[in-house]
């Protein structure tokens, strides 16, 4: 996008939000760059960014759509042309589409993060993979006491992570508003962090992070290595547990699975609830992008969307929501600009790249192959008759993760289980699941396995 375009769309932008707002909020943007989805400007202050965010994102974002851009995020900042260079010393935190939305601003008083306004409960989308992290999510947004603490979420990229997170600060704000609550990403810590220990600023630094009533650190995976930063947290990390102060942390993997984390740190930070999040089914998947799509169509009055798209794109794109959320936008900007409805053949000219790069799907034959490998057990043992417990259990293994992480349904997950009848796979799945609670071994197994058949 160039400075011009921008200016169109700015134009634009003034129907939208009237005259006034527009030469107040808008009109002092200044457009810096657009890369992989997120489109970067400078505003006077935070206050301004902040405050665009949250009126205008929504309209911005749906504008810029119509000029056949398909952005993601938006991120407001006083940032590079301004004067705060960071000194090299000080890592960048980094901008891209998934911090963007935790951006700390530099001359925020206290480190409360900009929420993105579209993250809220409302707009989240529940299934069975997500189902657990929402209700614990949903808890710790309507306070009281809770029986645990930490809640520590967990799952792969574009899940809803950082999605929940900020639906429980649009809760805890609106209903709780006396309450300081702090949403930051790992690697924002770590810069705050490292930019104290330069200025001489660590009495302060320590007093902010205390200070607050319910902290959520997202991708704290990020710390891995980071010795010092670690150690720093951890203690930020225990004062806040002990003063009874709420803390929610994200990460793309198990807490034990943690590379470059020390034990002390990742065994406090699974001590309270571990919910892990599953990659989307076909049946979420086609409810994400339905409610993404009525949202779409309020702002592209009269676009018709053929029968069966939703379902061919939930079946075609993979796990990732953001993928499925970039799809249906660029789809949306498409048929508005050619006035045309969004028919199945719109879609796979207009999405052939994604649909190529979504290609690779997760069979139940690669999981029976992956999970005999693990357990060091014969394909054809795990598949066949043998009731064995050194047989039965990897092959309970292989089922849930069949159920978890194809479309598969029970009896077709049966029949390539040696022909075996639906509800025996149903009672695997239940046994894994049960296990995976109480037994940790079980639950790392699953951890490694789905890991690596995702990579
Ligand atoms: N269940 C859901 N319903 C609606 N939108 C969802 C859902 N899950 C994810 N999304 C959307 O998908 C996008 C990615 O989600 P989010 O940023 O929360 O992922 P994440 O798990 O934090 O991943 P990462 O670690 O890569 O940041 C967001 O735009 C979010 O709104």
């Amino acid at each position: 996008m160039t400075n011009e375009i921008w200016a169109q769309v700015s134009e634009e932008l003034k129907q939208a939000v009237g005259a006034n707002n527009h030469t107040t909020w808008i009109a002092p943007l200044r457009f810096e760059a657009l890369v992989d989805g997120v489109a970067r400007f400078h505003v006077p202050t935070t206050f301004h960014g902040n405050y665009v965010l949250q009126n205008f994102g929504d309209q911005i974002l749906t504008q810029l759509a119509r000029a056949g851009f398909a952005v993601q995020r938006l991120i407001f900042a006083q940032s590079a042309s301004a004067a705060a260079a960071p000194r090299p010393a000080a890592p960048q935190p980094k901008t891209d589409a998934a911090s963007a939305h935790l951006a700390l601003e530099d001359d925020d008083a206290t480190p409360s993060a900009t929420l993105d306004p579209r993250f809220t409960f409302d707009r989240f989308v529940v299934g069975k993979p997500n189902e657990m992290a929402h209700a614990a999510a949903r808890r710790i947004a309507e306070g009281g006491s809770l029986g645990f603490n930490p809640l520590f979420l967990y799952g792969g990229v574009g899940l809803g992570k950082t999605h929940l997170m900020h639906a429980i600060g649009h809760e805890l704000r609106a209903s709780q508003p006396h309450l300081k609550v702090v949403l930051t990403s790992a690697e924002q810590f770590m810069y705050r962090f490292i930019t104290a220990l330069r200025d001489k600023r660590m009495m302060d630094f320590k007093q902010l992070f205390r200070s607050v009533d319910v902290l959520m650190v997202d991708d704290i995976q990020f710390l891995g290595g980071k010795d010092s930063t670690q150690e720093e947290f951890f203690h930020t990390f225990n004062a806040l547990i002990d003063a009874g102060k709420r803390i929610i942390i994200s990460a793309d993997r198990a807490p034990g699975a943690m590379k470059d984390v020390e034990e002390r740190i990742t065994s406090r930070m699974g001590s309270g609830l571990v919910v892990d999040l599953f990659p989307t089914d076909f049946e979420l998947r086609v409810g994400i992008l339905q409610a993404k799509a009525d949202y779409y169509r309020a702002q592209y009055p009269g676009i018709v969307v053929q029968p069966g798209v939703y379902e061919f794109l939930a079946h075609r794109i993979s796990n990732n929501v953001r993928v499925l959320e970039g799809a249906l936008t660029r789809l949306f900007a498409f048929a508005s600009l050619v006035g045309r409805e969004i028919s199945l053949e719109m879609t796979q000219d207009c999405l052939a790249d994604i649909l190529r790069a979504s290609d690779r799907k997760i069979t139940v034959e690669e999981i029976q192959r992956r999970v005999s490998e693990h357990y060091n057990i014969r394909l054809s043992d795990m598949i066949g008759p043998k009731r064995l417990r050194s047989y039965a259990r990897p092959r309970q293994v292989a089922m849930y993760l069949s159920k978890k992480l194809t479309s598969r349904s029970l009896p077709e997950i049966g029949r390539r289980f040696g022909g075996r009848d639906h509800t025996t796979v149903m009672h695997g799945v239940r046994k894994i699941e049960e296990l995976k609670a109480t037994d940790s071994q079980i639950a790392d197994d699953l951890e490694l396995l789905r890991r690596a058949l995702e990579e």
